[in-house]
Parts: structure tokens; sequence; C-alpha cells
């Protein structure tokens, strides 16, 4: 190489580490330096585009109405109409893994001041909101953007901050003191999603067959032990923001990926954006004010061994609104091995999926991009 063309080689690597590091700030503090199409850094192969043909699933790129997903209507669930209730959920389960839940009993405020004091969080300006910036995966809040940044070649139109908050008295000294209100109105919308969380796992595993008011010993009992491991299990509340974009076609907010853990219950503002993958087409979910969109994570389908159905999702960003959404994820303890529950294993269903535990899903996710599907697929087992 000659020694000028060395020398623009370093220029433009220089170029390359100085926008890098920009772009590790976050796509909030990238819009506001003002731009009006979008880097490189940001557009997505043409086979992972929002509206890209895929040869193998010739469906997934026909544009589809927006799929109104199964309700459960959960005050129901507390009155005569319960098995019924319990079919609706079962079958949302299986052929959608998703749902949402409407009547849940959590407040209209408790749940428009989440919307409103995340709003104003990542109104904050970039010093205060980068307090909380961490590599390390484990931090019990993290600031971030993208999906995995420090391995995704390609970025997410997305920035978001991870709260731990379970035990909660040990996460909250290290949640953000600004807003001022931010861990009284956060605090309250954890616990009433610990709290409905709860309820809906009771639901889940009656619908199973394994737990409730009919069940007399067999797979699990009407006893508070079997449901000790999702009381003491952990919740991660991810509160995503994803900035309006000068060419939403050419990039994603969220790649398709499934929910490690065992149930996501997601809070989205009236801006669409989620799309899930049902019958091998991407459908948009359709937002209905105040309610939840509740989703299967990969244990619950590991723990059905494989009767409900953890689905790939992705969200999609656009010119005019900027979007919020927060998602309660919840697990089984950390510690937890998760396998698929006995009473549910048979001779005609076979164990369906190897056992797994947080720490093995720590080392996939730091091993690779975790774009897809690939850990689930990763525990299953050759039937
Ligand atoms: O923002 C959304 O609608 C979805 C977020 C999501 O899938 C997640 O946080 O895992
Ligand atoms: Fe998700």
């Amino acid at each position: 190489m000659s020694p000028a063309m060395a020398i623009v080689k370093d220029q433009s690597k220089a170029n390359d580490d100085v926008l890098d590091s920009q772009y590790q700030k976050g796509v909030k503090h990238l819009c506001e330096n003002g731009i009006n199409k979008v880097p490189r850094k940001y557009i997505w192969p043409d086979s992972d585009r929002p509206n890209a043909a895929d040869h193998k699933q010739p469906l997934l790129h026909v544009t589809m109405p927006n799929l109104n997903l199964p309700i459960i209507d959960f005050s129901q669930l507390l009155g005569p109409n319960r098995s019924q209730v319990l079919k609706s959920l079962s079958i949302a389960c299986e052929q959608y893994g998703f749902f949402q839940v409407v009547n849940h009993g959590i407040t209209n405020d408790v749940i428009n001041n989440m919307i409103d004091v995340s709003t104003r969080f990542f109104a904050l300006p970039f010093e205060e909101r980068s307090k909380y910036m961490s590599s390390d995966m484990t931090a019990p809040v993290r600031y971030g953007t993208s999906f995995n940044q420090n391995k995704d070649s390609v970025f997410c139109w997305r920035d978001f901050l991870k709260l731990m908050c379970h035990p909660l008295s040990e996460h909250l000294p290290h949640w953000p003191s600004s807003p001022t209100d931010w861990r009284t109105l956060a605090v309250s919308y954890a616990k009433e999603t610990k709290f409905l969380f709860m309820r809906i796992v009771e639901a889940i595993l009656e619908s199973l067959g394994v737990w409730g008011a009919t069940m007399n010993g067999g797979g699990g009992g009407n006893d508070d032990e079997f449901l000790k491991p999702f009381e003491d299990g952990s919740q991660l509340m991810v509160v995503n923001y994803y900035p309006a974009c000068p060419e939403p076609d050419l990039t994603l907010g969220m790649p398709p990926h499934s929910d490690y853990g065992f149930l996501t219950l997601l809070l989205q503002d009236e801006v669409q954006g989620l799309q899930i993958q049902h019958q091998d087409k991407w459908v948009t979910v359709q937002p209905i004010p105040n309610s939840f969109v509740v989703n299967v994570g990969d244990h619950l389908e590991i723990f059905s061994n494989g009767r409900y159905k953890s689905v790939l999702h992705r969200v999609l960003v656009n010119s005019v609104k900027s979007r919020i959404s927060v998602a309660s994820l919840h697990s089984l303890p950390l510690e937890s091995i998760i396998r698929p529950l006995p009473a549910l294993v048979d001779k005609a269903n076979p164990r369906r999926y190897k056992d797994t535990d947080f720490s093995s899903f720590l080392g996939y996710i730091s091993s690779c991009e975790p774009k897809r599907k690939n850990f689930l697929e990763s525990r299953k087992l050759m039937i």
C-alpha cells in the first residue's frame, strides 16, 4: 500500500471510530444532532428490512391488515366464566403465543404515570441519561441502545433503560433519581405488574391442567409451594424508546427475537410498531389503550413441553412519531433449572427440550448476536 493510501485508510478508520463512539450514545442523541438520513450503521441488509421478500417464507412480506390479538377479559376470570376464559387463554398461547389483557385491575393512573415518567426520562439531557450506561449485562440499571450494543454489527433504532426489580429493596437505590418522581411511579408500576403476572401465571397453570381449584395432587396442586418460584422469580423492566426515523424502511426498532423468560407484560403507547410472526406472516399488533400485550417466553414454551409457543416478534419505526413501550419480563429465579413439567411429559408427548439455566443463556448471548430464535432452538431435543 502506498503511504498516501495508508493515510487515507487511517483517516477513514479514525472517522469510523469517531462515528462508532457517537452511535454508542444512542439514537435519541443522534437525532438531537439533526439528521435527515439513516446512517449506514443502522441500515439492515435487504432481506431483514421491514418490507423484505423472504424466499423461504414467501408470505412474510405480504402486507397484512393489523392483527387483533385474542383478548382476555381479566375480570371474567374471577367469575362464572373462568373455564371459558381459560380455554381462550390456552388457544391464544398455542396459536399466537400472544394475547391482550383488558380489565386487568391496574388503574389508568398507574399506566399513564409510567408512560409519562418514561417520556420525561428520555427527555432528560444526554448527560443525565448516560449516567446509567453500562456494558455490564448484570448491572441493576442499564441505559443503552440497539439490542446488544457491544456485539451488534448493525444497530437498531432503539434506546432503552433496563431496571432489575427483584428484590426491589436491593435494586431500588440504583434506580434513576431523576425525574424526581421516577422511583415512586416506577415502583408502583413494577409492583402492580408483578401482581398481575402472578394472577396470569395461576390462570396459565390452570389452563395447562397442572394447578388450580380443581386439582387434587397430580401435577402441581393448589398449594403455595408450586407458585413460590414464580413469586420469587426475577422481574426485569425494560423501557424502550424508538425515536421517529427519517427512513423507517431501512431499519428496525428491534430485530426478530423471542423473549427469554416465562412471560412478558408489555405496555405500549398509542403508536403502533410491534409485529408478531403469525402463520408465516408479519402482522402488526393494534394497540388497545390501557391494555397489556402478554406473550409466552422461551421458559414457558419449555415448561409446557412445547404446547405454548414463544413467538418471534420485532418492532418497526415510523417517520412521524416516537414510540415508548415498557416491557416487564418475568422469569423463574436465575438459579432455577428450566425443564418441561413432568406432568406434561408422557409417551404421547415425549420431552422436547433440554434443561436450561440462566448461565447457559448468558453464555449464549455473549457469544453471538441474539437476533433470531436461536437460543430456544439450541434447547430443542431431536425426537
Ligand atoms: O416495543 C415493543 O413493542 C416490543 C418490545 C420487546 O419486544 C421487548 O422489549 O422484548
Ligand atoms: Fe420482546
